[in-house]
C-alpha cells in the first residue's frame, strides 16, 4: 500500500478535488474532520485547549467556538503554535489508525487529505506521491472572504499563516490547478486518478519480482535436473 498526500492552501480547493476522488471510490483520510472529532467535549485535546485557552472559547453546550478560536489563532502566531502543539498529536494518531484499517480491508493506496503537509514537512517522507491543490492568490483570496463571510483583512490573515501557495509548488511532486473552472479541475483530477490506478506500489512490485525470480529459479532448476539426468 502507498499514501498519498494531498494538501493546498486555505480555500484553495482541497475538499472540491477530494469529491471527485471520492466519487471515483478512493480511501480519503480528511484532517480537518479529524481536528474536528479529536477536540469533542471530554476529550484531552478539549481539556488542554480549555485549560490554555480559557473557557470563553466554548459554546454554551461545551463544544469548542471554532469561530472565536479561529480569530485568536489565525492572528496571533504563538496561540496558532499552542493550539497546533496540542491538536496535531492526537490528528496524527487517529490518522495512522485510519491508515490501517483501509490497509487492513485491502486499499492499493490512500489519500491523506492535510492541510498543513507542507509547512509541517516531516510527514512528506512516508508518501509516495505529494499533491497540491493550488489557485491564483486572486481567486484564493475572493473565494475565502465569500465562503468564510470575512472582510479582506481577515482572509489574508488566514492566508498569511500558512506558507504560500506558489513555494508549495516546489515541494509537490504533482499539481492540481484550481484557478479556473471546476470542470477543468475535474479533468486534471482523472488524469491523476489514472495515474494513481497505474502506480505499482512497493510491497506489491516487489511481491511480483520475488514471484518471477521464485519461478525461474524453479525453472532452472528442473531443467538442470532433467539435462543431468
Ligand atoms: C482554528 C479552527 C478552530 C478553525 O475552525 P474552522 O471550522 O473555522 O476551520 P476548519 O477547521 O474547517 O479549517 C479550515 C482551514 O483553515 C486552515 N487551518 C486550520 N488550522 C490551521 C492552523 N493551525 N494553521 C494554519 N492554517 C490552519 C486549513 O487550511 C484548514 O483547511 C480549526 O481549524 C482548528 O482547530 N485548527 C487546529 C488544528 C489544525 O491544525 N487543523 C488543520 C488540519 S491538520
Ligand atoms: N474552481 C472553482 N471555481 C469556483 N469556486 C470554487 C472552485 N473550487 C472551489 N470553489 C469554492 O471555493 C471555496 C473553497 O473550496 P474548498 O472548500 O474546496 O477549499 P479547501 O481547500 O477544502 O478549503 P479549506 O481548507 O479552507 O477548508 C468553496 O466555497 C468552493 O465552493
Amino acid at each position: 500500500m502507498f499514501l498519498v498526500g494531498l494538501s493546498g492552501g486555505i480555500a484553495s480547493g482541497k475538499s472540491t478535488v477530494v469529491a471527485v476522488l471520492r466519487e471515483l471510490g478512493c480511501a480519503v483520510i480528511d484532517a480537518d474532520v479529524i481536528a474536528r472529532q479529536v477536540v469533542q467535549p471530554h476529550l484531552k485535546a478539549h481539556q488542554q485547549i480549555v485549560q490554555h485557552f480559557g473557557t470563553e472559547i466554548l459554546l454554551e453546550n461545551g463544544e469548542i467556538n471554532r469561530e472565536a478560536l479561529g480569530t485568536i489563532i489565525f492572528s496571533q502566531p504563538e496561540k496558532r503554535q499552542l493550539l497546533n502543539s496540542i491538536t496535531h498529536p492526537e490528528i496524527q494518531k487517529e490518522m495512522l489508525k485510519q491508515i490501517l484499517k483501509y490497509f487492513v480491508l485491502g486499499y492499493r493506496y490512500v489519500i491523506l487529505d492535510i492541510p498543513l503537509l507542507f509547512e509541517t514537512n516531516r510527514l512528506t517522507k512516508f508518501m509516495k506521491y505529494t499533491v497540491l491543490v493550488y489557485c491564483s492568490p486572486r481567486a484564493q483570496l475572493s473565494r475565502l472572504m465569500q465562503r468564510n463571510g470575512l472582510s479582506q483583512e481577515e482572509a489574508e490573515a488566514r492566508i498569511r499563516s500558512q506558507l504560500p501557495l506558489d513555494e508549495k509548488r516546489r515541494f509537490a511532486t504533482h499539481i492540481i490547478d484550481n484557478s479556473g473552472e471546476r470542470e477543468s479541475t475535474r479533468r486534471q483530477v482523472l488524469r491523476l486518478h489514472s495515474h494513481l490506478e497505474d502506480s505499482l506500489d512497493f510491497l506489491w512490485a516487489r511481491l511480483a519480482a520475488g514471484t518471477v525470480v521464485a519461478g525461474l529459479g524453479g525453472l532452472m532448476y528442473l531443467l538442470l535436473r532433467h539435462f543431468s539426468s
